[in-house]
């Protein structure tokens, strides 16, 4: 039986949406507004209450229809992706939140740039960074600058650029991982098949996942099930193992009924409760103790 790095606990039966994270995906464009809804509607079947999209304003109608429970907030754009105005319209929008998501389909333009340069210093919040804000970090040289809780999740591609340490030599690249970990304090998830997280002090393999899930999207889902577990209250590290074992037994469970090829991010996508729900003491059945994770 393949267990999880870690449990999540029963909610009380008083519950309400308020114990669970309230998070922000910030991200898409125009031609990429799937990638943040993946990631978006991720984080709500992953647990969180209350799940916000920042995105282009261009995209906010398209974004919206993906999934009725995804809250949206048009941001200023400009040819269909960030304006730099919205850079400031973020520190308003993340505010109150409990951790938040930034990257997928975001681009690399002048806008997404001046939102990134403002993430990286916000250590009062967790935040996972993720795709085309990666690329951000590292073209800007941003990387010195990380502060506080959070997570990186490089594809070899990503991680390549930000560490100059060439996507052929999977060690190498784990191993300047670590380095990087420990200048920055992040966790980094290295993506695969395994995926490895890393952390300044530790290394992690994961278990689960395989091949099907080499297909458009399937990182932006990751993005949301770490945004949606560190909302949530787990730790960077915590966040990190247990959504990657959380995505991979998503991937398993739709290979399963679907096969690998036929595994799309959306057949991925519906089994992430499911996929949640294995993480949980017996399965998520029973109510009980607090919503309190570990
Ligand atoms: N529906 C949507 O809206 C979607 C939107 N998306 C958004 O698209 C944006 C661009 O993201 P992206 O990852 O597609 O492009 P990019 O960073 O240039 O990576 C390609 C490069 O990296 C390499 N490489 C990649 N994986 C590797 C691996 N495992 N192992 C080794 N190498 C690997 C690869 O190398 P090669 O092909 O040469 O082997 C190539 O050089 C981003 O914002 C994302 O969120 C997507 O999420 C899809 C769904
Ligand atoms: N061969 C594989 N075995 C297991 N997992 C894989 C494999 N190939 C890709 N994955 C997983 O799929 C995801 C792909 O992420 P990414 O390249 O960022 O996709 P996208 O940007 O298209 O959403 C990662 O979590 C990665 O670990
Ligand atoms: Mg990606």
């Amino acid at each position: 039986m393949n267990t999880p790095p870690l449990r999540l606990t029963h909610r009380q039966t008083d519950a309400h949406k308020g114990n669970f994270g309230r998070v922000l995906l910030i991200g898409g464009s125009r031609g990429m507004s799937g990638s943040i809804a993946l990631s978006s509607i991720a984080a709500l079947k992953t647990g969180s209450g209350l799940v916000t999209a920042m995105v282009p304003s261009v995209c906010l109608e398209t974004v919206a229809s993906f999934h009725p429970g995804v809250m949206t907030i048009p941001a200023s754009d400009e040819d269909g992706h960030f304006a730099v105005a919205a850079s400031a319209e973020v520190i308003d929008a993340v505010q109150d939140v409990s951790a938040l998501g930034c990257g997928p389909g975001i681009t690399t333009q002048k806008g997404s740039v001046a939102i990134v340069e403002h993430l990286v210093s916000m250590s009062h919040v967790p935040r996972v960074f993720d795709a085309d804000a990666l690329n951000i970090l590292s073209r800007s040289n941003l990387t010195k600058r990380l502060t506080g809780d959070i997570v990186l999740t490089p594809h070899p591609g990503e991680l390549e650029r930000i560490t100059g340490v060439s996507r052929k030599s999977r060690a190498s690249q784990i191993a300047a991982s670590q380095k990087l970990a420990q200048q920055t304090g992040a966790i980094i998830v290295v993506k695969g098949g395994p995926s490895v997280v890393v952390s300044p002090q530790d290394k992690w393999v994961n278990t689960t996942g395989n091949p099907g899930m080499a297909t458009a999207g399937s990182g932006d889902v990751l993005t949301g099930i770490i945004t949606s577990l560190l909302g949530q209250g787990l730790s960077t590290w915590n966040a990190a193992r247990l959504g990657v074992w959380i995505h991979g037994l998503a991937g398993d469970l739709a290979a399963r009924k679907h096969s690998q090829p036929g595994l799309t991010c959306v057949e991925l996508l519906e089994s992430v409760g499911a996929a949640t729900a294995k993480a949980i003491a017996d399965g998520g059945a029973e109510p009980s103790s607090p919503t309190a994770l570990e």
